[in-house]
């Protein structure tokens, strides 16, 4: 009688046999189509708190019921970046769980925040556009727009526009053009002379460090101190509590023979990472958006995550008397200086008077 765990004969077995595949591969994805994703989750106090607290969230607010209030929340919601996390884990396995990378994001907002725990969450895609990579043969790139809605109302808690390189299930010929023109790029950079800190974390001082920054060849740009090295919690933990399937993140095996070498960060993780770091030096009021998100390469175990900051605008327009709205751009870099993520942020932040 065959033993089939002999390992000679497992492995002939194992040769021979099909594999059950998960995911979707870019001929899969065609522009219109609808897709309801089937996991959910209930975004819970413990899954809100993890992940703030290993990303370095940590604003009082989301902790405590007095800051909560004086905040003027009901008590301490969801966090924005929790939110924007879990309802794009719970897309991956229809979305991207074949592989290929989380390129960028845009128009993230957030129409029925705050969000409370106990909230359950429904997601559902629509592809937007495909293209060829003209540099990858081996993948295509997909752009889907994802809604989170809460399962019981249907109303919109979180959307954005997404792009991945997505494994193709053929690979087709290209004419290599993305890299070339990305040789010929000019890339001398022209950066101003001067940097300007501002001098407090409130409406009134991103606005005045502006104003100065106007009068002269100055920017308004500086870096945070904290860093977080990435490990088994933030690099395998915290994508999969938000049901985050991708292989990149937890399959050790599969990934030592992709581009990254080794599993890498769940991009919202870095981005939340670094978004802890600009916010621990910041008075937020209430986050409104994120913009022209990219990730430029990977992170892995044992790279930090630090952050830099650009002010870009400052404007006297928020929902509430008490903050104004600043839009930043925020550059997660590593422990080599390299840019890991980037993207731009529009948030109400403080005013000082209050
Ligand atoms: C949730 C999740 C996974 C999932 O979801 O399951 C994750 O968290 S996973 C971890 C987070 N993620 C990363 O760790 C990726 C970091 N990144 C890189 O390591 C490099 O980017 C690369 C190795 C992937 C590619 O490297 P690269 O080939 O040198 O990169 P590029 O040439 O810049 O991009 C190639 C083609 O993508 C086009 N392109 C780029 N960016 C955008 C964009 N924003 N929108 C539209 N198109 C874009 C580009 O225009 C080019 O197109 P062409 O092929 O036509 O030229």
């Amino acid at each position: 009688m065959t033993d089939w765990t002999d390992p000679d004969t497992f492995a002939q077995a194992l040769e021979h046999v099909e594999t059950k595949e998960k995911g979707n591969c870019f001929e899969d994805f065609e522009e219109g189509d609808v897709i309801e994703h089937d996991p959910g989750l209930t975004l819970t106090q413990f899954g809100n708190e993890q992940w703030m607290g290993q990303t370095l969230n940590h604003d009082p607010a989301y902790w405590r019921s007095d800051a909560a209030e004086a905040r003027g929340f009901e008590e301490p919601p969801v966090h924005p970046d929790y939110l924007t996390a879990a309802t794009l884990g719970i897309t991956v396995e229809d979305l991207s769980e074949k592989g290929g990378y989380f390129l960028g994001r845009t128009d993230v907002r957030f129409p029925g925040t705050p969000v409370y725990t106990g909230t359950e969450l429904h997601v559902e895609s629509e592809v937007v556009n495909t293209a060829t990579s003209s540099s990858r043969p081996e993948y295509g790139i997909v752009s889907w727009r994802t809604r989170g809605k809460d399962a019981e109302t249907g109303e919109v808690l979180c959307s954005y526009e997404r792009t991945n390189m997505i494994p193709r299930r053929d690979p087709v010929a290209t004419d290599g053009s993305g890299a070339a023109a990305a040789e010929e790029e000019d890339d001398k950079p022209d950066l101003p002379e001067v940097f300007i800190t501002p001098d407090g974390g409130y409406f009134e001082d991103f606005v005045a460090a502006l104003e100065e920054a106007d009068s002269e060849n100055a920017a308004v740009a500086y870096r945070h101190e904290r860093g977080r090295t990435q490990d088994d919690v933030t690099v395998a933990q915290l994508p999969l509590s938000t049901l985050n399937t991708a292989k990149q993140h937890h399959n050790v095996d599969v990934m030592s023979d992709s581009p990254s070498g080794d599993i890498v960060t769940y991009g919202d993780v870095t981005r939340s990472t670094a978004l802890g770091h600009a916010r621990s030096d910041e008075q937020t009021w209430r986050e409104v958006g994120f913009d022209d998100e990219s990730f430029h390469t990977f992170v892995a175990v044992g790279d930090t995550v630090y952050a830099f900051t650009r002010v870009l605008s400052a404007e006297d327009d928020a929902s509430s008397e008490q903050a104004g709205t600043v839009t930043f751009e925020h550059i997660a870099f590593n422990q080599d200086d390299e840019p890991v993520y980037s993207g731009t942020r529009t948030a109400e932040i403080q005013k000082r008077s209050n």
